[in-house]
Parts: structure tokens; sequence; C-alpha cells
């Protein structure tokens, strides 16, 4: 992993480009704001652009933490409920941009008709009655390891985390492809498609009550359409010698007509099993995973339901938003149906 670490000068210059936008806007969910979150972002320093350039063209690295940048623990309120419960928008507005800034230099932001309410910047906050699912609302259970949204084609290649508060110090997991090794005959099987990833539950639950437009149900539809005739994919693509991977086990189907396929999911499962490390974001630590080139997941922990949960916002990043242009309604909109 990739460690970028912010001088106390370059955390100020950081801080003076947040200042000016929050002169002019109270949320980073302002059309307007993320129209000009590519531009603002070259006023961040030198040394953080050309690192998150390396990360996004050379590939030197399968995730990239960010460290240095200060959360106002009074400020940002008590941790919501729920997902987008947080009654001030602007109590975290400073930290949101900033880690909006930084995903604009590795890409474009979006988010899904399908989750937390259509909106970009995501809470990661534990929620009562959901401590043994398998979403990131869970507490009590482990979040299994996987590639974030692998059943979706239009799937984020990076999946930012900024932690607003971790008391607990709860680990995220990370597992990167390139440390997996496996026979040449294994890796031509995960080569093609033969696999069957299931849209994950988070993206079955029904938007806050409200906002239920036909479009929004229009993509509920297709993610059921998606859950209930899967097409076969393939789990590694591109290089052959450097694979990106798709996968996703705890939703994906055995295969027992394809025993082949199945003992190629298991040898892989195994090594990603073997290589899995903590990584445990701090206040103001940023991570970005390339999607692409690693899996994620979750340690389980105790909810405490108190305000003091361990939080973090959340963003999907794609290089290119024109590849999804069918199920967005213009060309810079955000978010897929
Ligand atoms: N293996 C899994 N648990 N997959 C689903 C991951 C969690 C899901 N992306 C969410 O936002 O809640
Ligand atoms: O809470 C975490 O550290 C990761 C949760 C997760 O997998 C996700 O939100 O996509
Ligand atoms: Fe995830």
């Amino acid at each position: 992993m990739d460690e970028i670490r912010l001088t106390a000068r370059e955390v100020e210059q950081c801080r003076t480009v947040v200042r000016e936008l929050a002169v002019s806007f109270g949320t980073v969910e302002d059309p307007e704001l993320l129209a000009r979150a590519t531009v603002h972002a070259q006023e961040l320093p030198r040394p953080l652009r050309y690192r998150l350039n390396d990360f996004r063209l050379a590939e030197s690295s399968a995730a990239v933490l960010i460290s240095g940048f200060p959360v106002d623990e009074d400020r940002i309120g008590p941790t919501p409920e729920r997902w987008g419960a947080q009654p001030d928008t602007t109590s975290t507005f400073p930290e949101e941009a900033f880690f909006l800034l930084c995903a604009s230099l590795l890409g474009e932001p979006f988010g899904w008709a399908t989750q937390q309410g259509s909106r970009l910047v995501h809470d990661i906050v534990p929620i009562r009655g959901h401590e043994e699912l398998q979403l990131n609302s869970a507490s009590t259970t482990q979040i299994w390891w996987h590639v974030e949204d692998a059943f979706h084609p239009f799937r984020a290649e990076y999946l930012g985390m900024m932690c607003m508060r971790n008391p607990d110090r709860v680990a995220t997991t990370y597992a990167p492809v390139n440390g997996v090794k496996l026979a040449s005959d294994v890796v031509d099987v995960l080569f093609q498609p033969r696999f069957v990833i299931r849209p994950d539950e988070s993206h079955q639950i029904e938007a806050d009550a409200g906002d239920e437009g036909t479009m929004v149900r229009r993509s509920y539809e297709r993610v059921g359409q998606m859950r209930d005739e899967p097409v076969r994919i393939a789990v590694f693509f591109g290089d052959r010698d450097a694979p990106y991977l798709r996968l996703d086990p705890y939703f994906m189907d055995r295969t027992p007509d394809d025993p082949e396929a199945e003992a190629a999911l298991a040898a892989l499962s195994a090594e990603l099993d073997r290589t899995l490390t903590d990584l445990t974001l701090a206040p103001g630590q940023i991570v970005f995973v390339d999607n692409y080139r690693a899996v994620h997941g979750r340690n389980p922990f105790r909810p405490r339901y108190d305000g003091r949960d361990r939080w973090l916002k959340r963003v999907n990043v794609t290089r290119d938003l024109r590849k999804s242009r069918e199920l967005r309604a213009g060309p810079d909109a955000r978010v897929l149906y």
C-alpha cells in the first residue's frame, strides 16, 4: 500500500482550497460544486497530485492511504444512526470536500439510485437491526471481502473511504490481487466467463421513503433482473500476467455443473484469505482501494449506538463516466439508474 503523508504546510494549502468552496456551498452533493471539483483539485499540493496520478496511471499499488487532514471531532457532530441521517450536512463539509477533491484526481465520483438515496458520498455507520447482515451498516458480523459492486459492469474503479471516527480501532481488511499465487491452468479458468455474481443486499434495500420516482423503481427492477437472470462473467480480465479481478464470493453461485470453475474460485479465495491484511483507519485518513486490483472487507465489532460509533464516508469513483451513459440522465449526471 502507498502512503501519502501531508506536511503541515500542505494541510494548510488543502484547507485553504476547502474554505474557498465553503463560501459558496453547504454540501458536496451540490452539482455545481461537483462540476468544478476537477478544476479546484488542481489547487491541492502538487506532491499529492503527483502521487495520486502515479497510483492511477502506473498502478504503482492497489491502494493508497492519505494521512494528515484533520477532523474536528466536535464540529462533525454525533455519528448518524442511519445512512444520510446527519442533521446538518455542513458539519462535515471540510472533510467531505477534501475527500471529494482527492477523488476527482482519480476520476469522476458517482452514485447509485439504489444506494443511500442516490447520494454520492455515503455514510458507513452501524445501523440498529443490520448487525448481522452483509452490509456496510453491519457490525457484529464480519463483512466478507469483496470487490465493490462486483455484480455490476459499471462498478467503481476506485472505492474511497474517509474516516470521521473510529474509537474502537475497527479494521478494514484488504488484499491485492498481485499477492496471489495460482497455477497457470487455474488462471486460465478464471479468465473464462464461467462465474455468477448476484447483486448484494445494499442495492436491494428500498431507498428512503419519499424519493421513489419512476426512474428509481426501474433501477430496482434492473437490479432484480440481475439477481434473477444473472449472466456468466469472468473473474479475471485484462492482462494475463497482471489480471484485474471481479468477485464477491458471498454473493456468487456455486457451479456444481462446472467443478473446474468452482475449484478455480476456491483456489483464488484461499489465496486472498491467506494474504488479507488489516488496515485500521484513524480520523482524517483516506484510503482509495483500486477496485480492479484488490478486495476489501471489515472485521466485526460491537456497536455502541451512543453517537460515538465508527463513522466513515465512502465514495465510488469511475475513470470514465461515459461507459455508463445508458444508465445516466445526462452527460454530466452522476447517478446510475
Ligand atoms: N460480501 C459482501 N458483504 N458484499 C457486499 C458488500 C457491502 C456493500 N457493498 C454495501 O455497501 O453494503
Ligand atoms: O467499513 C469498512 O471498513 C468497509 C466496509 C465496506 O466494505 C464498504 O462500505 O464497502
Ligand atoms: Fe465494500
